[in-house]
């Protein structure tokens, strides 16, 4: 598959997605999430890539989904198609860790792209927000639902009924991203951590996604005794016993992802 929306670059055991539609500040369209998702299929089948990021420009994660491209939509379009959940929530299904690497503006559905992600990475000149009540509609890709649970009902409330931004800090202090870096060390940092956690045994990072994935879906006991079967299925795998190996001689673990 040739791409025109995106780049796609494979770093070690890294697989990169740029989103680079800059003339519209990545506003996604319909070709650029046809891209994305075969892209995320892509690293998803390939045994090699134990990580995936997603990122934009410094000017712009995505200012949301493509305005112009929407805005003569009918109810019986968006209803047949499903827009806009249908073609996206193939990022939220990935089994592979996502690492959502954000600087400049991440509006609407481009708030919503972060948050499918598993975690976000936000430079310093990061901006966050859910502006679709000013278009007269509101976040259709999960916005409502997930920013709720990153930063409580006040603050999603306060986010989409007013449509406002959110910089970087208020995003850290609220807990919709795991830490902010200097816009030049963006790429550098998320790098470093896609890396170390693509060199981990995939089957205990995958199965640890699943688990923290499950605490929203479960009652806490629930949640609990999932955990622990699955905690328990990993002593079947090679990469335990020599992790375990590893640590008591005192050398590197060198996992084998099964
Ligand atoms: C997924 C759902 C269902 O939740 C729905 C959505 O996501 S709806 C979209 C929500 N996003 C927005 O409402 C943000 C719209 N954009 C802006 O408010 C501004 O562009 C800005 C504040 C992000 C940046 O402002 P500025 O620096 O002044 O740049 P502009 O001149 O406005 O933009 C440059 C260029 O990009 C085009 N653009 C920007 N955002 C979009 C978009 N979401 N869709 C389509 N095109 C977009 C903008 O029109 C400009 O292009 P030209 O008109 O110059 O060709």
């Amino acid at each position: 598959m040739s791409y025109e929306a995106i780049l796609v670059v494979r770093e070690d055991a890294v697989g990169i997605i740029t989103l680079n539609r800059p003339q519209a500040l990545n506003a996604l369209n319909s070709q650029l999430m046809d891209e994305l998702t075969a892209a995320v299929d892509a690293f998803e089948a390939d045994d090699g890539i134990g990580c995936i990021i997603i990122t934009g420009s410094e000017k712009a994660f995505a200012a949301g989904a493509d305005i112009k491209e929407m805005k003569s939509k009918s109810y019986m379009d968006v209803y047949k198609e499903d827009f806009i959940t249908a073609k996206w929530e193939r990022v939220t299904r990935t089994r592979k860790p996502v690492i959502a690497a954000v600087a400049g503006f991440a509006l609407g559905g481009g708030c919503e792209l972060a948050m499918m992600c598993d975690f976000i990475i936000a430079a310093d000149n990061a901006k966050f927000g859910q502006p679709e009540i000013k278009l007269g509609v509101i976040p259709g890709a999960g916005g409502t639902q997930r920013l709720t649970r990153f930063v409580g009902k006040a603050k999603a409330m306060d986010m989409c009924l007013t449509g406002r931004m959110m910089d970087a800090a208020e995003a850290e202090r609220s807990g919709l991203v795991s830490r902010v870096v200097p816009l030049a060390d963006l790429m550098t940092v998320t790098r470093e951590a896609a890396k170390s956690i693509a060199a981990l045994s995939r089957p205990a990072v995958m199965i640890c996604k699943e688990s923290i994935n499950r605490s929203y879906e479960t009652t806490l006991a629930e949640g609990i005794r999932f955990e622990r079967r699955v905690f328990h299925s990993l002593f079947a795998t090679e990469d335990q016993k020599e992790g375990m190996s590893a640590f008591a001689d005192k050398r590197p673990a060198e996992f084998k992802h099964r």
